[in-house]
C-alpha cells in the first residue's frame, strides 16, 4: 500500500477532515486518523490537507516521535508530473540561498568596517607626522 503512487491531483482530493492526505518530503501521508490527536490542533492540519505541507511540518521542528507517527501514517509516495510545484526541499534551495546572502552581507559589513577603520588610522598616522 505504501508503495502506492499519486499524483498532485490525487492528493488534492482528499482535503476534507475524514479524508486528509498530505504530502512531506515527497511521500503521501494519510492524517486523518491522527487529526483529533494532533497536539498542534486540527486547524493546522486541515489548512495543509490536500497539499505539500513539508514546510509547515518541518517550521514547527516536530519531534522523532513526531516524524515515527508520521511513517504509520504513509499511504504512498509522490508522483511528480511536469507543471507540478517544484519539491520543497527543506533547507536547501530557498532557505540556503537567503542564508548565504545574508552572511555574504555580513562579511561585506566587517571588510567595509575594517577597510574604513585602516584608513582613518593611516589618516591618523599621516596628520601626525605632518605635524
Ligand atoms: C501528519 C503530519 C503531522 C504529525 C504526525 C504531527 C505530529 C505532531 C506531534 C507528535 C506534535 C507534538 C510535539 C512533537 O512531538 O514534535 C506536534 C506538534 C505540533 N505540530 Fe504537528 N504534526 C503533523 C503536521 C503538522 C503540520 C502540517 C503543522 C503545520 C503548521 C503542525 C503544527 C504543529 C504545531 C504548531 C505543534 C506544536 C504544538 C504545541 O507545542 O503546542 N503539525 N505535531
Amino acid at each position: 500500500m505504501a508503495d502506492k503512487e499519486f499524483t498532485y491531483s490525487d492528493v488534492s482530493e482528499h482535503a476534507t477532515k475524514k479524508d486528509l492526505y498530505m504530502v512531506i518530503h515527497d511521500k503521501v501521508y494519510n492524517a486523518s486518523s491522527f487529526v483529533d490527536e494532533h497536539p498542534g490542533g486540527e486547524e493546522v492540519l486541515l489548512d495543509v490537507g490536500g497539499q505539500d505541507s513539508t514546510e509547515a511540518f518541518e517550521d514547527v521542528g516536530h519531534s522523532d516521535e513526531a516524524r515515527e507517527i508520521l511513517e504509520g501514517l504513509l499511504v504512498g509516495k509522490l508522483k511528480r508530473q511536469e507543471g507540478d510545484p517544484k519539491p520543497k526541499s527543506y533547507g536547501q534551495s530557498s532557505t540556503t540561498t537567503a542564508t548565504t546572502d545574508s552572511a555574504s552581507a555580513g562579511v561585506g559589513l566587517y571588510a567595509i568596517i575594517l577597510i574604513g577603520g585602516i584608513l582613518a588610522f593611516l589618516a591618523y598616522k599621516f596628520l601626525q607626522t605632518q605635524q
